[in-house]
């Protein structure tokens, strides 16, 4: 179907702190901008994989540079990012980006919310997201009740669900994906595979690709009045990207 108005698909996964940045300005623009915005969870360690690339972590001055950049971030996108203290802390996101995908296909209202769930027990509160119980935990803070998180958790390990996760990847690796966030930009009339962004550093840029504001990355709040919880109003359901 032809577009009326541009549409901004993001890929995420919420082994990612950069992901988690982006995802909250996306989801701040969608009451700013004349735009369509996707969310899309898809497996970092997959695109990793397919392109031979590493997580900046792996390389230890990356890794030391990411500590204060992500600091800084913190501020700057008034999101309670805190890094990665506790070793023990797994980063290994495969079963809650299939969790998100379950999510997506069948219950896309709590797509952002139990997305921001994950994140703030794995990149704020610094708790595990790998095991069933965490996963159940993160259901439960984004308003889940313990008998749909348990249906959630058992739809999330069935074929189809992964395969959408591996596909969903695939496009994005196709595209020329090599982290994340990646974001895809297309446009009403124009080339169907868009324009890729990386990174959450780089919506001023996509702002002017769509032709809409670009007001910084927290337009709408007083920082000090406003903290985050899981809770975000439902929205359309997302079948393609
Ligand atoms: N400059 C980017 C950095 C994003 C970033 O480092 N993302 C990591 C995952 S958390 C990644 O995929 N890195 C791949 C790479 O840098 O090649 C930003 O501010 O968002």
């Amino acid at each position: 179907m032809a577009l009326t108005r541009p549409c901004v698909s993001l890929l995420y996964d919420v082994a990612s702190p950069y992901s988690w940045l982006a995802f909250e300005v996306c989801d701040r623009y969608t009451k700013i901008w004349d735009a369509d915005i996707k969310f899309n969870p898809f497996l970092l360690g997959g695109v990793m994989k397919a392109t031979g690339n590493a997580p900046p972590g792996a390389l230890p001055a990356k890794r030391v540079y990411m500590r204060e950049d992500l600091a800084r971030c913190a501020k700057h996108f008034n999101v309670p990012l805190n890094y990665i203290k506790d070793g023990k802390v797994l980063y290994t996101s495969l079963a809650a980006q299939r969790l998100l995908t379950a999510v997506s296909l069948d219950e896309p209202a709590l797509l952002r919310p139990l997305s921001r769930a994950l994140w703030l027990r794995i990149w704020s509160a610094n708790t595990d997201i790998a095991q069933q119980e965490s996963l159940a935990a993160a259901c439960a803070a984004a308003g889940a009740t313990p008998r749909d998180a348990a249906a959630l958790l058992l739809r999330s390990t069935e074929p189809d669900v992964k395969e959408r996760l591996r596909a969903v990847t695939q496009v994005a690796i196709d595209r020329g994906a090599f982290g994340a966030p990646t974001l895809i930009v297309t446009l009403p009339g124009g080339p169907p595979e868009g324009d890729l962004f990386f990174g959450c550093d780089r919506f001023d840029q996509l702002a002017a690709a769509i032709g809409q504001p670009w007001l910084g990355p927290d337009p709408l709040s007083n920082a000090a009045s406003r903290p985050l919880s899981p809770g975000a109003e439902p929205h359309e359901r997302q079948s393609r990207l």
